[in-house]
């Protein structure tokens, strides 16, 4: 589906004045739009950005419900001067050879950029965009949620409730951990950890620790943190929310090590990326009570497949990757992703720009 609205423009125009048929003036002026393929159906901001940018002739997967199949892809780029994607797409050297030599801009309607090789991006010469900030209330949010719901065993106490287990009001019944005089860990700090621990600070929590490859004195003043080492932080935090990018650094730095020294009443909160989890370490870490309960809303893989044995853990709550979907959220997160790319086409600065 190519862009109309230049089209219905170039009906406007005066055709007597140029002395050209209006199919004449519609061949001139979209060889002179950019070629643009978008590889979802982004929510409708971002699109009405593109359409009415009378800039780009762009095309789309018109699809939100499956993604657009590899080979697809592959076709569909060929000759593009922008790509717009979202994190499921794998954008790889395969893939940017296919594009050809045309394709400069690439806006990933996305914080995370784990789906990007880089380093291929980089040598090409293609400029990236992305989208941070605009979805940082909504995964502080979720995460908040996701914390409770894990300790507060809020999904083992519905299903308990609608199942016939809700019998007489017990002692101990469905008793979790709670958020008062408790240590909070942030597992790298940044706009997100930030944003969740201003959330989680006025459910009376102690102390505000955190981890990171350096210290980020800045950040963690606005939260009131304390540095510790990654061993400290498994050690001491009640609750741990993991909240750095998946890196090659990064990969699976969750595992056996770190689970085995966080206290058995520990919970585990996890919404950056699957891959920054060893998930057979922490099955092991949760059905043999090392750990108390984990949340997660991103796994390794997505989906995850449904005889996977965390699902089988009724101390394990795990979502489908929603931290940012609420509407105001994906939208911004579309808008943003859109403008980026038609400032990077125009050469201008993207107004939020990976620097490779
Ligand atoms: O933007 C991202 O990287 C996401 O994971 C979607 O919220």
């Amino acid at each position: 589906m190519w862009c109309s609205v230049a089209v219905r423009r170039l009906q406007r125009l005066s055709v007597s004045h140029l002395n050209l048929s209006p199919t004449q003036i519609l061949q001139k002026k979209m060889s002179t739009l950019q070629r643009v393929y978008v590889t979802r159906q982004i929510p409708p901001d971002g699109l009405k950005i593109l359409r009415e940018s009378g800039q780009v002739q762009f095309e789309l997967w018109d699809s939100d419900d499956v993604p657009i199949p590899r080979t697809e892809l592959v076709q569909k780029v060929k000759g593009v001067d922008g790509l717009l994607c979202v994190l499921t797409e794998k954008i790889d050297a395969e893939l940017l050879d296919a594009a050809g030599p045309n394709l400069k801009i690439l806006s990933t309607m996305s914080v995370g950029f784990d789906h990007l090789n880089l380093e291929e991006l980089k040598k090409r010469g293609i400029r990236v965009g992305y989208t941070p900030d605009v979805l940082t209330d909504a995964v502080a949010e979720l995460t908040v949620a996701l914390l409770l719901a894990t300790s507060r065993k809020l999904i083992e106490a519905t299903h308990e409730a609608k199942t016939g287990g809700w019998g007489t009001w017990r002692t101990l019944w469905l008793c979790g951990y709670e958020l008062a005089n408790s240590t909070v860990g942030i597992f790298g700090l940044g706009r997100i950890g930030v944003a969740i621990a201003e959330r989680l600070a006025p459910f009376k929590v102690k102390r505000f620790i955190y981890t990171d490859v350096v210290p980020r004195p800045e950040l963690a003043s606005q939260i009131n943190a304390e540095f510790v080492s990654t061993d400290e932080l498994a050690k001491q935090s009640d609750f741990l929310a993991v909240c750095c990018a998946l890196t090659p650094e990064t990969k699976e730095i969750c595992n056996k090590d770190l689970f085995s020294k966080m206290k058995n009443t520990s919970i585990f909160i996890n919404t950056s990326r699957g891959g920054v989890v060893n998930q057979e370490d922490l099955y092991e870490a949760l059905s043999t009570g090392q750990i108390a309960a984990a949340g997660l809303d991103v796994t390794v893989p997505e989906p995850l497949p449904t005889s996977h044995p965390l699902f089988t853990l009724k101390n394990c709550v795990i979502l489908p990757h929603i931290a940012s979907a609420s509407y105001s959220t994906r939208n911004a997160m579309s808008s943003l992703a859109a403008n980026n790319l038609l400032l990077g086409l125009r050469g201008e600065p993207m107004i939020k720009e990976l620097h490779l």
